[in-house]
């Protein structure tokens, strides 16, 4: 059936320049799941986008979508955007403002004249619960409504590759949620292979299996989401990136007492302030930056951190004229990261393989 298709690859060799900016990428892209494009703004990736839909005419290059070429400056090949079987939402939507809900998913419908049968009509109104809107005008629905039918709309188009820019900018967190897990459902449920620009790595994280980092125009790194961001740091928000570690652990119970959840990471156990009720069992990953993780050769006791975790000194990097060391720790097979002094270090005089604990401050954790 279905599930023993090939993966299509989006094969890019692409140069393009605006003024003093450059974007050159030679990067073949798996359409696996969902692939992040993450990167600092100005960094290339809504050119990437265009580049890929056809809005934007590269200076040099090729392109091509699994089997079909669809753009090659040396022969002159060029398949223009509405010829790509690429889907794309922009940023705020863009609905069709004088056709109702269910005529701008109708006109999605009939235009994409795709014998493609993984949904239908239907099942995209009930998944994404849409019946109680369809009669209404666009200009009367939420910011989050809005998105959805967006969405919604950009699927019933039956793309082979759905192109996300950053679909969440416009909303607020609780919409953000929910729409989140629509996207991250789409791969699983509708078949949907998705390239997810954005430059929030809490959503990078949450979503995608593969991710892309961009920087100055170029491809810094690529590969699984998590190895990626270990590699190459992790960012909060959009405050540019920083040292830290993805760590995954599991869901062990729930705290109602003092409102936090227990979860296991090897042979420690850290406690995480939390406003929903996470099933047990549940695998989730945590995003822990290196300031916030201190290290002792000793259990300490009597002491407000509570997730302190048994771990292995691998080694520290420290960098000439630079005042902080970067701890590089094992715990439970995974790497942990702690910043601390040079001169902490040096008093610490640690060995490579000896046991020490990790402290992890609480409240810096996030899910
Ligand atoms: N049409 C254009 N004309 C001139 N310069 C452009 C054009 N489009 C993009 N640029 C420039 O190209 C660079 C990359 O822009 P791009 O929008 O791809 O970055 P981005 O990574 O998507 O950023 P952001 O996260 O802020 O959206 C920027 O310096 C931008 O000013």
């Amino acid at each position: 059936g279905i599930a023993s298709m090939p993966t299509d690859h989006l094969e890019i060799d692409i140069e393009h320049g605006f003024g003093d900016f450059q974007l050159s990428i030679a990067q073949s892209i798996p359409l696996d799941g969902i692939t992040a494009i993450f990167g600092p703004s100005g960094s290339g990736k809504t050119t990437l986008l265009r580049l890929i839909t056809g809005f934007l005419r590269p200076d040099r290059g090729r392109l091509a979508h699994g089997a079909d070429v669809l753009c090659d400056t040396v022969s002159g090949a060029f398949v223009p955007a509405h010829r790509r079987s690429i889907g794309y939402m922009f940023q705020d939507g863009r609905l069709f403002p004088h056709l109702s809900v269910e005529r701008n998913l109708l006109y999605a419908d009939r235009r994409s004249g795709s014998t493609q049968t993984a949904f239908s009509k239907a099942d995209i109104i009930d998944a994404f619960e849409l019946s109680p809107l369809l009669p209404r005008l666009p200009i009367s629905l939420s910011g989050g409504e809005r998105q959805r039918v967006a969405l919604a709309r950009t699927l019933l188009s039956r793309p082979r590759l759905l192109l996300l820019d950053e679909p969440l900018s416009a909303l607020d967190r609780g919409r953000r949620a929910d729409i989140l897990s629509l996207i991250g459902d789409l791969p699983g449920r509708f078949c949907m292979p998705v390239l997810y620009v954005s430059h929030d790595v809490g959503e990078v994280i949450q979503l995608a299996s593969n991710t892309i980092i961009l920087s100055a125009g170029r491809v810094k790194a690529s590969g699984p989401t998590v190895p990626v961001l270990n590699e190459h740091g992790v960012a909060k928000g959009d405050s540019g990136i920083e040292p830290g570690v993805i760590l995954t652990g599991t869901v062990t119970s729930h705290d109602e007492a003092y409102h936090l959840i227990r979860i296991a990471i090897g042979d420690g156990v850290i406690s995480l302030p939390t406003a929903n009720a996470m099933a047990t069992g549940t695998d989730i990953r945590l995003r822990i930056e290196a300031r916030n993780v201190a290290i002792s050769r000793h259990k300490p006791e009597q002491i407000s951190i509570r997730n302190i975790l048994p771990a292995i000194f691998k080694g520290a990097t420290v960098e000439d004229n630079q005042p902080l060391a970067l701890i590089e720790m094992e715990i439970d097979g995974q790497c942990l990261r702690a910043q601390v002094t040079r001169e902490a270090l040096d008093e610490l005089a640690l060995t490579a393989g000896e046991r020490v604990f990790a402290l992890v401050k609480t409240a810096s954790l996030e899910v």
